[in-house]
């Protein structure tokens, strides 16, 4: 008999038995079948349900992605299975980060190995949960002990919850025991490691609010402390509700938000709203960990506003936290897509769990591919990579697990494969689109049971490795093609890292090209001293399908071509892209040309919105009337 309860939820008759028989003879525990989405919510209140199979569309109005949204918030498992192929309704589903995702008509074995997916998958991230939960745990309480400033702590234990709970921008409050609030204060994310302290003063001089008026909105509305999740309609409320969230939220360009309020001892609360640009971020399992958590936190915490109210030392900007460790002095860029790809290499790193890297071509797949493995415990045994699609096809099994002696003509000694070679440390697989589709059953083996076989082997052979894959093509696509397994693909994909075309990340351009310029430098002998404007322009108007290996070339060749020190731009020759970039009817939007222009500008202010140098005055414009724009354009910083 199996342990998981399994609730089946699905409209037509004959298909919900089906599931019901399929599940019931693999010894499963059927404890009911819904047909919509109330019958579904009565049947998850009366039982413990450890898995769910969702159909999307139901009896009555609600759909089986409503349910799904409720089933994330209780961190119940679910599994679709449908026959919609809509792809606004897929991307939708999607969005619920699904356990699996069964396509009608489907065979039993498919439902089975489902299944058994989705409990590795939990399994996986319930030790991963652990994991962060016991890291937090011993970095509070190590931080505490050092010898620091009240902001160095405070930043250090901002910057350790970035992995887990993800933030741009965090408002702390201290209140005493009388709701007055005795300290307030900001932190803003700069970099990866970099993050910006600054006074309520401060952050009223940047935004051009004076004291008095600051202090009649928060004693007229004052901001609710109590433990909540703000997102979608939940966050455009509370921003309308309190004025001081409103205020960040525009200035920062935030859409989500956190609040969780810790209560110390002597009666004093601190409270920590967690911000965010991405919206809908938030979910209870931050809250959870928040919670988990508290007990340490209101001890320490009280230490640390012990030593503020000492008030040794006035507030100062820190913009570098002198404890972090260069931990991606290889991966340049800082814009928020990129920061979030290093979060999550920060979060996999340490653990032993197989990691699915995808991305176009250039991008730096590899690059990240390497940063994990420096990353992790493994760091002191080799990182062996092996492109796919660059092995012959003949030859491939014997390059990855090895032969005997004598096992097919040609073998004329015993070799060990990549697998055994990287036996202790990480294999990387290249372009694991392209590996043969029965190879793919060895290496799901490989995977499993952690075990090898050689060809013209006579016993398996164990191996210790992690496994990093890596690819340019979409997946699932394949799978539905019947080139890729499906089951191989679900065991890799247990904790996905997609990393952004560069042209999703064009704040990152001008740093990447500064750096290519210094790498080369020497080996070039041609010393540049700075990037002209009219030359950056040109790079930033550029679409870069070839992603960053392609901005290397680019940099390298203008380099070569360069006198007198002096990159030139007329040298760049970027296709006709590089002209405008056009749309389908050849003809570029007034809209589109007026994203481009403010992306532009703001490249070249570092992101710098309203102040002296700031693009709003580049542009002419007012900083509200520019951030009004960002917001309406779409524009990510
Ligand atoms: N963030 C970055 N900072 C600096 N250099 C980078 C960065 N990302 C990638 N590169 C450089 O760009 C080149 C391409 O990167 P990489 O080989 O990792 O891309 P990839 O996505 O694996 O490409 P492919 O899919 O073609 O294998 C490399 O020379 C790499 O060092």
């Amino acid at each position: 008999m199996k342990t998981e309860k399994i609730l089946i939820v699905e409209d037509e008759f004959i298909v919900a038995h089906d599931l019901q028989m399929i599940l019931q003879r693999a010894g499963y525990h059927v404890v009911g079948i819904a047909d919509s989405v109330k019958n579904a919510q009565a049947l998850l209140e009366k039982h413990q349900v450890d898995l769910v199979l969702l159909d999307i569309y139901l009896k009555g109005r609600l759909t089986g992605i409503d349910l799904a949204r409720d089933l994330m918030k209780s961190q119940i498992p679910f599994i679709y299975v449908s026959a919609n192929s809509n792809e606004k309704v897929l991307e939708a589903a999607k969005s619920t980060c699904p356990y699996g995702f069964i396509v009608k008509p489907y065979r039993d074995r498919d439902i089975l190995l489902s299944i058994d997916i989705a409990r590795y998958r939990r399994e996986n991230s319930n030790n991963m949960k652990m994991s962060s939960e016991r890291f937090m745990q011993d970095f509070i309480v190590d931080i505490s002990m050092k010898s620091l400033t009240w902001q160095k702590k405070i930043l250090a234990i901002a910057s350790a919850f970035q992995p887990y709970i993800p933030f741009d921008f965090i408002a702390l409050s201290g209140i005493g025991k009388d709701g007055k609030r005795y300290s307030e204060i900001g932190i803003t994310r700069k970099n990866f490691n970099q993050y910006d302290l600054f006074t309520a003063n401060e952050f009223l001089k940047y935004t051009g609010l004076s004291v008095a008026e600051y202090d009649t909105i928060n004693q007229l509305v004052p901001e609710t402390t109590a433990d909540a999740i703000y997102i979608g309609d939940d966050f455009e409320g509370v921003k309308r509700a309190a004025p001081m969230k409103n205020l960040i939220a525009t200035t920062y360009h935030l859409y989500s938000n956190l609040v969780k309020t810790f209560y110390l001892e002597n009666g004093d609360q601190i409270s920590f709203s967690f911000y965010s640009r991405t919206e809908n971020i938030y979910q209870p399992a931050h809250m959870e960990l928040l919670n988990f958590l508290s007990g340490t936190l209101e001890k320490k915490l009280a230490h640390i506003i012990e030593l503020e109210k000492a008030g040794t030392e006035s507030v100062l900007h820190q913009s570098d936290y002198p404890l972090a460790k260069k931990d991606f002095e290889n991966i340049i860029g800082k814009s928020t897509a990129l920061l979030s790809v290093l979060d999550k290499i920060k979060i996999v790193a340490p653990t032993d769990t197989s990691v699915l890297i995808t991305g176009d071509s250039g991008t730096g797949k590899e690059e990240i591919a390497k940063s994990i493995h420096r990353l992790s415990h493994r760091n002191t045994k080799p990182m062996v990579a092996v492109n796919c699609a660059a092995l012959p096809a003949d030859l491939i099994e014997s390059i990855l697990f090895g032969h005997e002696k004598g096992s097919f003509t040609g073998a004329l000694n015993a070799r060990i494969g990549k697998f055994e070679e990287a036996n202790g440390g990480t294999i990387f697989l290249d372009e694991i689109g392209e590996m043969p589709f029965d190879l793919q059953a060895k290496l799901l083996r490989a995977l499993q049971e952690k075990e090898i076989e050689r060809i013209g082997g006579k016993q398996p052979i164990k191996v210790d490795l992690r496994i990093i894959a890596a690819t340019n093509l979409n997946l699932e696509k394949e799978i539905a093609k019947g080139r890729f397994r499906l089951d191989l693909f679900y065991r890799l994909n247990v904790f996905p890292i997609h990393v952004p075309p560069l042209c999703r990340r064009k704040t990152d351009i001008p740093l990447l090209a500064e750096y290519f310029v210094q790498k080369h430098a020497k080996a070039l002998g041609k010393n540049i001293s700075e990037i002209p404007a009219d030359f950056m322009d040109r790079l930033m108007l550029y679409d870069w399908p070839g992603n960053i290996r392609e901005l290397e070339h680019v940099m390298l060749r203008s380099m070569l071509l360069s006198s007198n020190g002096k990159l030139n731009p007329d040298h760049l020759e970027l296709g006709i892209k590089n002209e405008e970039p056009l749309t389908q009817n050849g003809i570029k939007t007034i809209i589109d040309n007026e994203r481009d222009h403010i992306i532009r500008v703001l490249a070249r202010c570092k992101g710098k919105v309203a102040g002296s140098g700031g693009a709003a005055e580049l542009l002419g414009i007012p900083a509200t009337t520019l951030n009004s724009k960002i917001k309406k354009l779409n524009i990510k910083r």
